[in-house]
Formats: C-alpha cells, structure tokens, sequence
C-alpha cells in the first residue's frame, strides 16, 4: 500500500493572516531604526493630513504616521511576552494537574474553572494597579489573566489524550509520568493550542493598548499603539480624530492576521480516521494447552464507586494457553483483561482474593520493567495505539530502550527482526514513516511487533483484529498462533467472533453482565454442547462459521 498522506487543502484565511502579521512583523523590525529620529522631530501641533505628515501631528507636532509606526515592535514585544507567558504557564499548569493523583486533580480543575468564570480584563486592571503602572507590570497582568484559559483548555485535551492507548501503553510500559506528558501528550494537544495561542494573541494585544489607553500601561517618553491612543483622546474630542487613525489601524490589522491565523488553523485542523469495521475469518485450529497456572485470579471484583462492574470472577491461563473471552457488550472483559495488566481506568478500584501472575501478586505494587517483561497489550484499533506525532520507529523501540535499557541501534535492531516475524514488509522504511502512513494492517502486525520484542509471558489481545478487513484479520490470527506456538507466550483474546475464538483459543470464558457464567473447552463452543442458556443463547446470535476454515496464505503487500 502506498503511503497515504492528507491532501493540502487551499486555506486563503491562513495565508493572507500569516502575509498581515509577516508585515506587521517587518514593520515592527525597521520602523525603529529607520522613523525614531524623525518621529521625534517636533513641528506644526494638531496638524491636519497632508503631504508632510499623512495623518496629521500631534498635540506636541510629532507626526502620527511616524510614531504609530514606531511604535509597533514595543507593542509586538508586549503581546508576544503576555501571550507567551499565558500560553507557557497555562500549559505546565493544565499538563500538571493530569500528574498529580485524582482528588487533587478534581480540586484544581475547579478552582481553573472559577478562575476562567472571573473576567480577565478587570483581573489584569486589579494585578496592574497592584504593581503600579507600567509596561512590564502590563505584560505581567495580562499575561496571569490569560493563564487559567490555556490551563483548562490543556487540562481537557490532557485528560482526552491520557485515554488513548498509546498512552496506557507507555503507563505500562513504565514510562514515567512526566515523560508521558512531554512525550506523547503535548504534541498531540498541539493544534488546539495554537488554535487558541491565535485568538489569544489578539485579545493580549487588545488588552495591552487598553491598559495603555487607561494609563495602566507604557509610560511616557516609551510609547505604544495604547499610548498614542490615549494622547489622541483631547484631539477626538476636539474634533480631530485623524490622530486615531494610525495606531487604531495598525491594531485592528494586527488583530486580523492574527484572528485570521486561528482560523486558518482551526480549519486545517482535521481528525485523523478510523478504518471501517469488517468480519472476520477463521484461522487454523488450537493447540493443547497445560495444567500449571501462568496467571491465577481468585474472587476478582471491579467497582465504580458502589457499583459492582465484575463480581467476584476466577479463573486461570495456563504458560502457552490461549484463553478467550466472550461476551456481550459491557458484560467486563475488557476491565478483566485490564486489571490484569494492571490498568484499570482512574475512577475504578479492585479487590481479589488471590491475583497472581508467575511469582507476582498483582495485588501488591510491581516495578513496571517487570510488568512490561510480563504482559504485553494489542488492542482492537491500530489507529489510536501509536502516538501520530512521532515517527514508528520512535515509538516501537521505546519499550526495548526504556526497559531492556537497550541502546538505540540494539533496539531498532530488535524491532527491526520482530517486524520481520510479523511479515512486515520494508521494515526499514516503515520505521522512519509516522503512524498514518502505514495501513490498519501494517500498524497492527507493527504492534504485535513491539508486543513481541519484549518477550511477554502473556499477550492480552483485545479485539486485535475488529477494526481490520477480513484478508488482514486472517493474517494477524495466524501470526498471533504462530506466536504463541513458536515463543510459548499465553494468549488472552477477548472478541466479539465466536467463529474465531472457536478456532484460535484453547479455553473458552463466558462472561455476562460481570460474571464468567461458563468456562469451556473452545472446541464445545456449539449450540449442542454449551451449558448455560446464555452461551447457547450467544451462539445462536451468532452466524456459524466453519472452524476448519484455513485462511489463504496471502502475503502482507497484497493487501496492506
Ligand atoms: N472507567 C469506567 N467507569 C465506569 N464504568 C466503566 C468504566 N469502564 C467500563 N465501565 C463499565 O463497566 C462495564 C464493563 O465494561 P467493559 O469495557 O469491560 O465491557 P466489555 O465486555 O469489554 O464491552 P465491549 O465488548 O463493548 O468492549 C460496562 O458496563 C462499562 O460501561
């Protein structure tokens, strides 16, 4: 498949934007060096327009043209620092209240949104008459007011991006927090930001000629758009409103370009899609699993606050096994495949009498190396498991640099044999693309990859295989069988298709409504054999496929 890359699209509001605040830029670089002498030379006072002064002088004789020009790079300078000073403690702050445990959270959110409810422009008046008039005390004022904005805006996006799997899979991974945050959350907050750095731009910039224009701000001999606004203010009264005209000008084009950029940008803007679900096939027939317990689980519950989620579940995988889960929707497989890996969503608690895994009790803290040696995760969508901002081969060997504290050419080395395993084809160049380059197909048998390259003990699969089409489901079941014949890892399938957990699984776990209302032997899996009433119930619901059915040896390329 070739790659597939976002077709550019034509966005005339961004590029006349970004011409506008270009000029207003080149304006602020030269206009000092070039007008300051000569918009201090003093001539006629309240000069109308003409050839010599094009919008007239002032109540001193200076002329308005001049000065409004000059005047643009000290209030460039002033926005830039206010916005820069909002953008950059309203993120730390936003990324910081996702890293701090979740009662504290829960506070500080509130006290961001009463603070985004207080009106910025008479907190700033308030910080401004508190440090005494001036253009840094101005900066500093609107700069704070600004900050519980991109505080709560980067706390949301946080608290929607810490859901992705990339995320959970770095959590798990034992990546530290912060290095999540860095790593993986911000550049994928990064468009909404800007978006809101933009519009934030201009309101800075209104705000800050406003400060001025009331006297808060710059001080005489310093002067900005605000300032000469406010010294135009006798000449409007008196009938003279050529003198507004230059720095009002000069705002409202500036605050254009920069409107026009978060829009521009606000548009570009375009969520990444998800591949159409498809059935799928079958793959060849299980194998003979052990008696010796690889993970034990003993009276598992999982609450949300008082309501029980699972109730009280027990069972076991044996070392090489492949246990499914079926179920209906909602009926806790996915919250009893994760607890196991020890990552249950904030919110939820477990209890278990017995919860063990080899020689840990994963009822008690695990160092997440050992946890990453143990368990290995591949998820249903391979769209919202890499990280979009980061190349594949960044993210592939992280797990093999952050726990085998392997170097970066012994990592990519090992990545590099495991996409080999998985039939990846070119696996050199698919480590230099970025996640959208590759097909559903190739970012799946890219994760069972990184799964490999650890050497689990255990693989929990969770609906690998849902969001892929029927040629490529075949080809990730087969190389999931190959895997667990070849490197004895166990395997925990959880899915939907009774046809393939039939032919891939050993043993079979029925859950409905919280409970493992059956556990079966997957070659019973039949109207004719099941037991309980809702297996046979689940089994009729279900179009019968026929297990012996081989998928076709196609290879990867063929349809990726
Ligand atoms: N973070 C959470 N907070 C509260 N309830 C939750 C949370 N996560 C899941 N649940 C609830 O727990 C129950 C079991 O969820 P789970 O995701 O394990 O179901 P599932 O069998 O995997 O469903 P599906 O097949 O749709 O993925 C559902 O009723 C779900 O709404």
């Amino acid at each position: 498949m070739s790659p597939r890359s976002r077709p550019r699209r034509r966005n005339p509001g961004l590029v006349l934007g970004l011409a506008l605040l270009g000029g207003i830029v080149l304006v602020a670089a030269l206009a000092p060096i070039l007008f300051t002498e000569r918009a201090a030379v003093l001539g006629p006072r309240f000069a109308a327009p003409s050839s010599g002064h094009w919008l007239g002088t002032d109540a001193a004789g200076h002329d308005v043209l001049l000065r409004s020009l000059v005047a643009t790079r000290l209030t460039l300078l002033m926005t830039v620092g206010a916005t820069a000073m909002s953008v950059v403690f309203g993120v730390v702050l936003g990324t910081g209240v996702w890293l701090v445990r979740p009662r504290v959270r829960e506070v500080c959110l509130r006290v961001i949104d009463a603070m985004v409810a207080f009106p910025g422009l008479l907190l700033a008046l308030v910080v401004a008459a508190v440090l005494g008039a001036g253009g840094s005390s101005a900066v500093i004022a609107i700069g704070l007011s600004g900050i519980p904005y991109f505080a709560r805006l980067t706390a949301n996006l946080a608290a929607k991006v810490s859901q992705q799997e990339y995320v959970s899979t770095a959590g798990l991974l034992g990546v530290s927090r912060t290095r999540i945050a860095i790593r993986h959350m911000l550049p994928n907050m990064a468009e909404p930001l800007l978006v809101l750095t933009a519009s934030t731009f201009a309101a800075t910039l209104t705000a800050i000629s406003a400060l001025s224009f009331v006297g808060l701000g710059v001080q005489s001999p310093s002067y900005d758009w605000g300032k000469l606004l406010n010294e135009a203010l006798p000449s409007l009264l008196a009938d003279r409103p050529f003198q507004m005209v230059g720095p009002a000008f000069l705002i409202v084009l500036t605050g254009l370009g920069a409107v026009l950029i978060g829009d521009g940008l606000a548009a570009a803007a375009n969520p990444r899609g998800h591949t159409a679900p498809g059935r799928s096939a079958t793959p060849p027939a299980a194998q003979e699993a052990t008696g010796e317990q690889l993970a034990d689980v003993r009276d598992l519950w999982i609450h949300a606050g008082d309501t029980p989620l699972v109730k009280g579940i027990s069972f076991g995988i044996g070392p090489g096994e492949i246990v499914g889960i079926v179920g209906e929707s909602g009926s806790g497989k996915t919250l009893t495949a994760m607890s196991l890996a020890r990552l249950l969503p904030d919110g939820l608690t477990s209890m278990a009498s017995r919860m063990a895994f080899g020689d840990l009790d994963l009822r008690r803290p695990v160092p997440p190396a050992l946890m990453a040696e143990a368990v290995s995760l591949i998820y249903q969508d391979p769209g919202s498991t890499f990280n979009p901002a980061l190349r594949m081969g960044t993210q592939l060997t992280e797990v093999l640099r952050t726990h085998k504290r392997l170097g970066r050419r012994e990592a990519a080395r090992r990545i590099l044999d495991a996409l080999r395993v998985v039939h990846l084809t070119r696996p050199e160049q698919r480590m230099k693309q970025h996640p959208h380059e590759l097909s559903g197909g190739m970012r799946q048998r890219a994760m069972i990859a990184a799964a490999l390259s650890v050497e689990p003990r255990l693989i929990i699969a969770d609906e690998p295989t849902t969001a892929l089409d029927v040629t490529v489901q075949a080809e990730i079941l087969r190389e999931l069988k190959r895997v667990n014949r070849e490197f004895g890892a166990s395997i925990m399938f959880i899915s939907h298709d009774i046809g393939v957990v039939r032919a891939l699984c050993d043993r079979v776990l029925v859950m409905y409504r919280g409970e493992i209302v059956e556990e079966i032997a997957a070659a019973e899996l039949t109207v004719e054999t099941a037991r309980h009433p809702y297996t046979r119930a689940l089994l009729e619901a279900t179009p019968d496929i026929d297990a012996s059915w081989t998928p076709p040896r196609t290879k990867e390329h063929s349809h990726g």
